[in-house]
C-alpha cells in the first residue's frame, strides 16, 4: 500500500520544504500577477494589489485642526483675543477669507481647514470661558507652541509617494487608505482559483447530523476561510471518502483550477487515500516540523493540464500550521513576526521545528493548549504562533522565541 513516491529519506528542513512549494508555485502567483484585473473599491475586500499605488492627493489634502478649539497664532498666546469667523468642516470660505488683524482666533471644528494666518489651535475647553464665542466678543486663550493640534497637509501620506506595494491583501484599512486618496477602481491580482478536498471516511460536513464515530469537516471551512483571507479564491471544497479511485474521480471532475489542496491521507495508515489515490507526480515527504509533518507535493492530471498539488496532513492544526508555514508567505506574504520571551517552560523533541499556539502577554508569549494537532479550542483562543527551533529540547521560562502575530 506504500506508494513508491514515499521518501524514506532524513526528514527535510523547514526551510527546504518552503522552498520546494515556493518552486511548485512561483509559475503560478506570477502568472497571476501578470495578469491583472480592474474592480471596484466596493469590491476589493480580500484581493491582492497587482500594482503598487502612488498617491494621488496629499493625505491630509490640507492643514486641518485636530480639536474643535480656536485656531490662533502662536506669537499672540497667552492672551485675550478677538473672536474672528466661525470656520466648520467641508466649508473653506471662513479658512480662505482675507488675513485678519493680529490679536484674532477663530473658532474651528475638528477636521475644518486651517487659516494660512493660523499656526495653533486651541481647545475650546482651554478657553476662557470654554465655549464658542460671537464674532467680535473677547477670548482669553493660554500659550500654545507652533503646530499644536494642527494635522498638516501630507503629513499621512504625501502626494506622489507610495502608499501600498505591490502584493499587499486588501483589508479594512487599506481600503480606507485608498478611499481616502480618491482611488475608486484598483488592480488586483486575478483570483487564485483553488480547490479544497477534505478527506477521510469519518467526515461529516457541518450542518448535518454526526453519526457514532464520525466528525465534522473542519478543515474545509477552516482553510477556505484562510485562503479567501490570503486573497486566494475558493472554487470548490468537499468532503471526500477514503477510496483512492473516488480520489482520482474527484480530481478528473475539477476543472478552472491553480491549485488542488488536499487534507488527510498523507501518513502511515492503512487507508491513506491521497497516497495510495497518486500513483505520479505527487512527492510524500517528512518535513522535521510539528504539527504538519507528514506533506504531499506535486502535480495532477486535471483535464490535460499538470495543475500543483499540496497534500497537508488531516489534524486541523497541522494543515493551519502547513498552510501559515509554506502557501500563506506566496499568497499574502509573511506575518508580522517579533522576538518575545517565554511565559514559562517548554519541551518539545530537538529534532523538529515546532510551532505551538500562543497568547500576546505584553513583553512576553503564553503557550495555549499543549503540541497536540487536533486541538481547535486552544487554536481559537490563540492569536499567534510560537516557533520553538531545531536544537532546542527544553525552553526555559524567559526563553526569547520568534513569534508570528495572526
Ligand atoms: N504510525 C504513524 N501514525 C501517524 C503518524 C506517523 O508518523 N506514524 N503521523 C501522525 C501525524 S504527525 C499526523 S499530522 C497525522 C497525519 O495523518 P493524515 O494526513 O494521513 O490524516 P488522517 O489520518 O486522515 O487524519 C489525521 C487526523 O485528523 C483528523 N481529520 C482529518 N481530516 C479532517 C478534517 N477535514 N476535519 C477535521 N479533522 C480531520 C482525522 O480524523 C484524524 O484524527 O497522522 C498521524 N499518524
Ligand atoms: O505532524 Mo502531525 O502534523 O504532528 O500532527
Amino acid at each position: 500500500m506504500t506508494s513508491s513516491r514515499e521518501s524514506h529519506h532524513a526528514p527535510r528542513s523547514v526551510a527546504a520544504h518552503a522552498a520546494a512549494v515556493e518552486e511548485l508555485l512561483r509559475p503560478v502567483v506570477d502568472r497571476l500577477s501578470g495578469h491583472p484585473e480592474t474592480v471596484p473599491l466596493s469590491a476589493a475586500r480580500g484581493r491582492v494589489l497587482a500594482e503598487s499605488v502612488t498617491a494621488p492627493l496629499d493625505l491630509p489634502p490640507f492643514d486641518n485642526s485636530q480639536m474643535d478649539g480656536y485656531a490662533a497664532r502662536s506669537v499672540d498666546l497667552p492672551g485675550t483675543l478677538r473672536v474672528g469667523a466661525t470656520i466648520a468642516a467641508g466649508h473653506s470660505d471662513a479658512a480662505l477669507a482675507p488675513e485678519p488683524s493680529p490679536g484674532t482666533a477663530a473658532p474651528i471644528m475638528t477636521g475644518a481647514m486651517l487659516p494660512a494666518w493660523a499656526d495653533a489651535v486651541v481647545p475650546v475647553e482651554a478657553a476662557v470661558p470654554s465655549r464658542f464665542l460671537d464674532e467680535g466678543e473677547e477670548i482669553s486663550l493660554p500659550a500654545a507652541p507652533a503646530g499644536q493640534f494642527v494635522r498638516t497637509r501630507g503629513s499621512d501620506v504625501a502626494l506622489g509617494s507610495g502608499a501600498l506595494e505591490a502584493g499587499t491583501v486588501l483589508g479594512p484599512s487599506q481600503i480606507a487608505l485608498l478611499a481616502a486618496l480618491g482611488v475608486a477602481r484598483v488592480s488586483v491580482r486575478p483570483l487564485l482559483r483553488v480547490a479544497l478536498l477534505s478527506t477521510g471516511d469519518e467526515l461529516v460536513p457541518v450542518g448535518e447530523p454526526l453519526p457514532t464515530g464520525r466528525i465534522h469537516d473542519s478543515n474545509g471551512p477552516m482553510l477556505t476561510a484562510a485562503l479567501r483571507e490570503a486573497g486566494a479564491g475558493v472554487v470548490q471544497a468537499h468532503t471526500q471518502e477514503d477510496s483512492p479511485q473516488g480520489f482520482r474521480d474527484a480530481l478528473a471532475r475539477l476543472d478552472g483550477v491553480d491549485l488542488v489542496i488536499s487534507t488527510g491521507g498523507v501518513s502511515q495508515g492503512a487507508f491513506e487515500v491521497v497516497k495510495q489515490g497518486l500513483s505520479e507526480g505527487v512527492d510524500f515527504v517528512s518535513v522535521a516540523m510539528q504539527p504538519g509533518g507528514p506533506q504531499a507535493l506535486g502535480t495532477v492530471r486535471i483535464a490535460g493540464a499538470d495543475v500543483p498539488f499540496l497534500g497537508f496532513p488531516g489534524n486541523p492544526v497541522s494543515s493551519l500550521v502547513s498552510f501559515e508555514m509554506f502557501l500563506r508567505p506566496l499568497l499574502a506574504g509573511t506575518r508580522p513576526r517579533i522576538a518575545l520571551r517565554l511565559e514559562g517552560a517548554a519541551d518539545k523533541p530537538a529534532g523538529k521545528h515546532q510551532v505551538r499556539r500562543g497568547r500576546l502577554n505584553g513583553d512576553r508569549v503564553t503557550l495555549v493548549g499543549g503540541p497536540g494537532s487536533h486541538l481547535l479550542h486552544a487554536l481559537a483562543h490563540s492569536d499567534c504562533l510560537v516557533h520553538l527551533p531545531v536544537g532546542l529540547g527544553h525552553a526555559p521560562d524567559g526563553t526569547e522565541v520568534e513569534v508570528w502575530v495572526l
